[in-house]
């Protein structure tokens, strides 16, 4: 989906020096280096009140490291996290529900009973807190369930029950540790929906996933890390504009001589339709760009072109094709990085 608030990208972090969010989450220059090891290197990153940010990264990239900072568990070394354009204060992150990575709940707890828990932690009253048990009990689709011990449900309701817990402070802003990890496509398709009705009642959604088609389904934005480094960041659909690299050219008869021809033009690859060989997919191998004029001029050579129509890659193809092989500075250790993380 589309943010109506977004009026910026930005795709490449050498290129990137300022982002436009005003409200909700921002996090500006921020780096943190464990002893000599730097984790962040300069990260911006925004979420607006309302739309859901993909976090995209390797193992290691730094994405669990990003949040702590968030949540305020960890300090940064340098740069700024703000609220609502300020400084943030411990009061702003009361108002975060976090899902760490390594969940928290307790296994032998009932989880009417661990959501109260939570509830009065937050500093409700005991009734308050059974009402907010009971409402998200019933708005997370757990009624039937209350008694029933955490350790005894599916991983998909657990997952349910740790995503009330970080709803019982009535949040502005969700930080989510990989919360579809191990749900089957059922427990998946839930989770997403709940995701959405948050955000479509004004709650700003950061979440880090590996199931990139998941990522492009339910984000307005993405940010890709690599090793510390925002190498990417935007609205899904922009940072596809901006990455236009592939186009199905069509024509009234069979076009094998043209994908003959534009084989040989070097950075560029084709693709003859087999079901209908009068189109061929014409892609660069490295970057965007415009057409090659030799293909262009092969195209027009053959002489039947009905037209040419730019392909959209996924988020997917994007990842592996652009930002591992462009054989930019960061492409291999890119690569590697997704590579171990099953991207
Ligand atoms: N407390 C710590 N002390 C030392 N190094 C740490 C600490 N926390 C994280 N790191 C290191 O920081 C780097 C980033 O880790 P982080 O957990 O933020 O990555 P991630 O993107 O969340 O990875 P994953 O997808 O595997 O969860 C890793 O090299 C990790 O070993």
């Amino acid at each position: 989906m589309d943010s109506p608030q977004l009026n910026k990208v930005f795709i490449n972090k050498e290129e990137q020096h300022e982002e436009v969010t005003m409200n909700g989450l921002q996090l500006n220059g921020v780096s943190r280096s464990f002893g000599n090891h730097t984790v962040l290197h300069s990260m911006d990153l925004g979420v607006q009140p309302g739309e859901i940010v993909g976090f995209i990264g390797g193992n290691g990239a730094g994405k669990t490291t990003t949040m702590r900072l968030i949540l305020g568990l960890l300090a940064a070394d340098t740069g700024e996290i703000t609220w609502d354009g300020r400084p943030i204060t411990s009061a702003d992150r009361r108002k975060i529900g976090y899902m760490p990575e390594e969940r928290g709940l307790y296994p032998q707890m009932p989880i009417r009973e661990q959501i109260i828990h939570f509830a009065l932690l937050e500093g409700n009253s005991t009734k308050a807190a059974r009402g907010i048990a009971d409402d998200l009990i019933a708005s997370l689709g757990l009624q039937g369930r209350e008694k029933t011990l955490v350790q005894d449900l599916s991983l998909g309701n657990q997952q349910r029950v740790q995503l009330a817990v970080a709803l019982v402070g009535n949040p502005n802003l969700l930080v989510l540790d990989e919360p579809f990890s191990g749900l089957d496509p059922t427990a998946v398709a839930t989770m997403g929906s709940l995701l959405q009705e948050q955000a479509a009642q004004g709650v700003g959604v950061l979440f880090s996933s590996h199931q990139l088609d998941l990522v492009e389904k339910l984000c307005d934005r993405v940010c890709i890390l690599d090793k510390g480094h925002v190498v990417a960041s935007g609205s899904i659909s922009e940072l596809k504009r901006e990455n236009q690299s592939r186009w199905n050219f069509c024509f009234s008869r069979s076009a094998e001589s043209f994908a003959a021809e534009a084989e040989l033009v070097e950075g560029v690859s084709v693709q003859l339709n087999q079901e209908n060989r009068r189109e061929v997919l014409v892609s660069l191998d490295h970057g965007d760009g415009d057409i090659p004029p030799n293909v262009l001029a092969a195209a027009w050579r053959l002489g039947s072109l009905r037209g040419i129509e730019p392909v959209q890659r996924s988020l997917e193809e994007l990842l592996n094709e652009k930002y591992i092989s462009a054989g930019r500075g960061k492409a291999r250790e890119t690569a590697e990085n997704l590579e171990t993380a099953g991207v």
